[in-house]
């Protein structure tokens, strides 16, 4: 097993090139937040602004327009439930779905016209209600460039492992049979990527709140239409959530995500001019 340090990370986030445009890191698309859960997908879309995403853009229940505009007016909205989420997604290079998308008709319905919608060269980040999604309804797996980032009960729904039978090799085994890189989320996060199994060695109780994992989408949404190759942005994407989590908890009880999200940009610079 291998472990996620800032190594790796410092190794991927470099310095930007003079000649690029907002086009050049990424175009992201964030489906999530239902009328309940609009701070997911607001979390999720601050998270990639905040992590240097060139565009970002969330389709989302328009009840949470408002709010997404005033807490971030860098990101673009559309109402998930029209044809604008078709147009919206072959014109993204990564897309996540699935914070606080919910799970009633409305949201399944959005799912399979995602993963209807999706070709095989984009990035496809499956989140939260998305994975319990598809593990209650049998859906079958899109064609994508696949990224599963489930927490331990969303891995039991998805891999049928109950939480006790969560051993590093079964998960192994279980992640094998799932096309795509899973990222095993818990206070020792695994990801398993092919044969490999990297152990997160950041992160801690300072985390364990709403909205962590919504962030966690946008972090790896933005490393993924930034940096290459998308096995090792994913990676530094996993190391650098829980890193900065970890320099909010030195000087406060919770690491919230609004915290985090604020402490990104600063970070990615300190990161990318340290020496290689
Ligand atoms: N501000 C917002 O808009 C927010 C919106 N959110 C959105 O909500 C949607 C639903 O996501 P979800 O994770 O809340 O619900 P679900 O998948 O049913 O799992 C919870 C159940 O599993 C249990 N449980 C046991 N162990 C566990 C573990 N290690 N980790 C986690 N759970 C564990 C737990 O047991 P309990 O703690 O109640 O005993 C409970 O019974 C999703 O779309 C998400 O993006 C959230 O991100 C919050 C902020
Ligand atoms: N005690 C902990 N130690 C380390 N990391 C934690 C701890 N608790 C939560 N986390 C991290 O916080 C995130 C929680 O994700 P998730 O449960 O999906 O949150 P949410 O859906 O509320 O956004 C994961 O990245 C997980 O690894
Ligand atoms: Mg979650």
């Amino acid at each position: 097993m291998k472990q996620l340090t800032e190594q790796l990370a410092r190794a991927i986030v470099r310095p930007r090139s003079r000649n690029t445009y907002k086009g050049s890191f990424g175009k992201i698309l964030i489906i999530g937040g239902n009328a309940q859960y609009g701070g997911a997908a607001i979390m999720s879309a601050s998270a990639a602004v905040y992590a240097g995403a060139g565009l970002v853009s969330v389709a989302t229940d328009p009840v949470n327009r408002s709010a997404l505009h005033a807490r971030l007016p860098e990101a673009m909205i559309l109402d998930a439930s029209t044809s604008a989420l078709e147009t919206a997604i072959h014109q993204a290079t990564v897309i996540v779905v699935g914070p606080g998308l919910g799970t009633d008709t409305t949201a399944l319905k959005i799912l399979k016209r995602v993963f209807a919608a999706v070709s095989q060269t984009q990035v496809l980040i499956i989140d939260g209600s998305a994975i319990t999604l598809v593990a209650t309804h049998h859906l079958a797996y899109p064609q994508a460039q696949l990224i599963w980032t489930p927490h331990q009960v969303e891995w039991q729904r998805l891999s049928g492992l109950a939480l006790a039978a969560q051993t590093i090799e079964a998960s192994q085994q279980a992640a094998a049979k799932i096309p795509g890189i899973i990222i095993a989320k818990s206070a020792q996060t695994h990801v398993f990527i092919g044969h490999e199994i990297y152990a997160n060695t950041a992160g801690g109780p300072a985390m364990a709140t709403g909205g962590s994992g919504d962030t966690l989408t946008g972090i790896i949404a933005a490393f993924a239409g930034q940096f290459h190759p998308l096995s090792q942005a994913v990676l530094a994407a996993v190391f650098v959530h829980s890193h900065v989590a970890d320099i909010v908890a030195m000087n406060s009880y919770v690491a919230l995500p609004t915290m985090v999200i604020r402490e990104l940009p600063a970070y990615l610079k300190q990161l990318s001019v340290s020496a290689n």
